[in-house]
């Protein structure tokens, strides 16, 4: 069992008044001290804090971060999906950093003969429920902590914090949490024990001053040759760590002769070859930030995040979840004092996907970052929010909860299928106040305006998830950077211009990506400050990450930038992620022309889509299969006998018509809502009221 970062307590790290004798300080972590034992032993540890460094890119906030040994081997990719954070690390301690195997158990795969089970590296991918119990389980994370207060006082405090506690709930609790907190006391002192040899080691074979490490090749060495034999990773390793730590102090460490750029090229080189990355991508993700940090980043990419699962507290409370989890054996804590819904998950004798509370609804499996765009909307009881890409759903389930299921949201997404693992989910979770629809997310607010509130989770890169996906530190090329934000500009005009600024309770637009690019993130703000005036960044509300970019290698960007926030792996455990948050303050001119309407559509009547075809009985929507599927054919049937009668409504012959496709773009809409299955009736659309939709009689194509 290791200590990893699935230990590691995700959000802003614990004030440090709190933290216990044996963490350990700053010092302790400093590569340059870090002796020739750590090299050989192929553990993985928790980081240290970083220092801040010159490039002047520095937003970091990176408080502490792995200590970042590797073993003698190449990580990830490299060794064919054996992540390094899942080599063998410490005997006795709680978790042990498993495989991808060992994730496929938690959530419901086949017995791990290990007696130590692990939690497992899942994959992330956000997927439907119902139908793929893995994909369903949109984000899984690894991590570990040493960092880490393990005073039961403290933990039973954290839960108490949002919920009532009897007695016996509280002997429950503290039952788990004694029992975690005694493992990880435990190994706070091997580890601290261990940090202690390093440092005498260090000591031994310290930095005298003025020592400047080789690592820049002589002109005359035949870089061809090296570059034909396969790397030594170990070698590789170190270079890249004396590298960063000549260009942290360069004017004392740098050989003579030899410029910044010279030492950056053979960091990036070595990246490259490390961490098999692109060297498009790697350059795009150092030059985020000081060269120190920017190690940091990769290293933390190469292990997965914790576990977590949010509470459906459509279901359940927080405290009765963990209670029966607890008494399945699952070892948990709540995620942090920034979220009242989270549990990190240390360790399960059962699949997470597959307990009957998982069935039941009381949770979802979530990656902590992912809570932090819906905390940011802060959607309110009887609100009409738009979830603009909104599948596998884990954030319109969390906005559905957080309104009690009242009021009524459309959740949309282009993907057909993905949108299933939508449907799925808003069942299992027991969501009844959404739309879902499968559009472009770019047809809004043609489509339907006058929200009070919008999400807008972007389609991205994933930058920010490498862990969880690693095949884009190869695939992204430079296209990408161009594509996605081109297209995220686009949603982001459409989610303002759905929305209605003369929202009592609303009028705001949150946009995130699990991203950490420039590209996708300042620049997309940026280009919708300038191209929609009536909106202004507001705060978001979150209590911790780094403030996005005011300046970024030679642009300048809006001085409110620093409003939006960045979330870092290394600096937090949670997976990369961006989160902005815009208040609209007058209507969008230019839309309202060419869209029709994009501002309060829901007082005017001329602009609503009307569906009046009736609203099928529950006995009917068995009958026809109404949430079944996506049979094409059998929709087809219904979607042009719905056409015909609404012409004939109209006082039109169908027949006259004969498949015309109607002019205006409002007609347009109208169509595509019906074919869509979207079921919004005129009333619903009036000043206040809230739709009268049921999830059940709703269909995606
Ligand atoms: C980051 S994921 C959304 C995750 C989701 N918000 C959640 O929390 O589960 C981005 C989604 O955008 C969808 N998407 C991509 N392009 C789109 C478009 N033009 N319109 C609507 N959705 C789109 C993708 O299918 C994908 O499901």
């Amino acid at each position: 069992m290791g200590v990893g970062r699935r230990m590691k307590k995700q959000g802003p790290p614990p004030d440090l008044g709190k933290i216990s004798a044996n963490k350990r300080n700053a010092s302790e972590f400093d590569d340059s001290k870090r002796g020739k034992k750590r090299k050989a032993s192929g553990e993985i540890k928790p980081q240290a804090p970083l220092k801040k460094g010159s490039n002047g890119t520095s937003n970091s906030g990176l408080k502490k971060s792995t200590k970042g040994s590797f073993a003698n081997g190449k990580p990830t990719q490299a060794q064919k999906g054996r992540n390094l954070a899942k080599e063998p690390i410490m005997s006795g301690a709680l978790l042990d950093e498993s495989s991808d195997d060992d994730a496929a158990d938690l959530l419901g795969g086949e017995d791990d003969e290990d007696e130590e089970l692990p939690l497992g590296v899942l994959d992330g991918s956000e997927g439907s429920v119902d139908e793929d119990a893995i994909d369903a389980q949109d984000e899984f994370l690894e991590s570990g902590s040493s960092v880490y207060d393990s005073d039961p006082q403290q933990e039973r405090a954290r839960f108490s914090e949002d919920e009532d506690e009897s007695d016996a709930e509280e002997k429950l609790t503290a039952a788990n949490i004694a029992g975690l907190s005694r493992k990880l006391d435990l190994e706070q002192e091997e580890d601290a024990a261990e940090a202690q040899l390093e440092l005498e080691e260090a000591a031994l074979q310290t930095n005298i001053d003025g020592d400047r490490p080789k690592v820049l090749e002589d002109e005359d060495e035949d870089e061809g040759a090296a570059s034909r034999l396969a790397p030594d990773l170990q070698l590789l390793r170190s270079r890249i760590t004396d590298t960063i730590r000549v260009l942290d102090d360069f004017s004392k460490l740098a050989e003579e002769g030899r410029s910044r750029a010279e030492y950056t090229a053979q960091l990036l080189k070595d990246i490259c070859l490390y961490y098999d990355y692109s060297p498009y991508l790697a350059e795009k993700l150092f030059n985020l930030f000081p060269p120190r940090e920017a190690f940091a980043f990769f290293e933390a990419n190469e292990s997965a995040r914790p576990v977590v699962i949010r509470t459906n507290t459509l279901r359940t409370h927080r405290r009765e979840l963990a209670q029966s989890l607890i008494n399945r054996g699952v070892t948990i804590e709540p995620v942090g004092k920034w979220s009242k819904v989270g549990l990190q998950v240390f360790e399960s004798q059962v699949p997470l996907g597959a307990t009957p509370e998982y069935l039941a609804g009381h949770y979802i499996l979530q990656a902590a970052s992912s809570f932090l765009p819906v905390m940011a909307l802060a959607p309110q009881e009887q609100e009409r929010i738009l979830d603009m890409a909104a599948a596998p759903g884990g954030k319109t389930t969390h906005i559905a909860a957080l309104m009690k299921n009242t009021g009524s949201i459309f959740a949309n997404d282009s993907n057909k299928s993905r949108a299933k693992g939508l449907i799925g989910n808003i069942h299992r979770l027991g969501v009844k106040n959404t739309i879902v629809c499968n559009y472009d997310a770019k047809e809004f607010p043609r489509v339907i305006g006058g929200f009070d509130r919008v999400l807008l989770d972007a389609p991205c890169s994933g930058t920010g998830v490498i862990a969880k996906d690693p095949s884009v530190k190869t695939n992204k090329m430079e296209k990408d950077f161009m594509q996605l934000p081109h297209l995220q500009k686009q949603l982001l005009l459409c989610a303002i211009d759905s929305v209605d600024h003369t929202s009592k309770t609303g009028g705001y637009i949150v946009y995130s990506t699990c991203s950490v690019t420039v590209e996708e993130n300042e620049q997309v703000v940026q280009y919708a400050l300038t191209k929609r005036p009536n909106v202004k960044l507001v705060d978001t509300g979150l209590t911790f990450g780094v403030d996005g970019f005011v300046s970024y290698m030679g642009k300048q960007f809006d001085p409110k930038m620093k409003m939006t926030k960045r979330f870092y792996p290394q600096a937090y455990n949670v997976d990369g992620f961006f989160v902005s948050k815009f208040k609209k303050v007058a209507p969008s001119p230019g839309a309202i022309v060419k869209d029709g309407d994009s501002n309060g559509a829901r007082n005017r009547e001329d602009v609503v889509m009307v569906d009046r075809t009736p609203i099928a009985t529950e006995d009917e929507e068995e009958e026809t299969g109404a949430f079944g599927g996506f049979d094409e054919s059998e929709d087809e049937k219904y979607i042009e006998k719905a056409k015909r009668n609404r012409m004939r409504r109209k006082g039109i012959n169908p027949r006259a018509v004969n498949g015309k496709r109607p002019a205006n773009g409002q007609k347009k809409s109208e169509d595509a809502a019906q074919s869509n299955g979207v079921k919004v009736s005129k009333a619903n659309l009036s000043a206040g009221s809230a739709p009268i939709v049921k999830a059940a009689t709703t269909r995606v194509k």
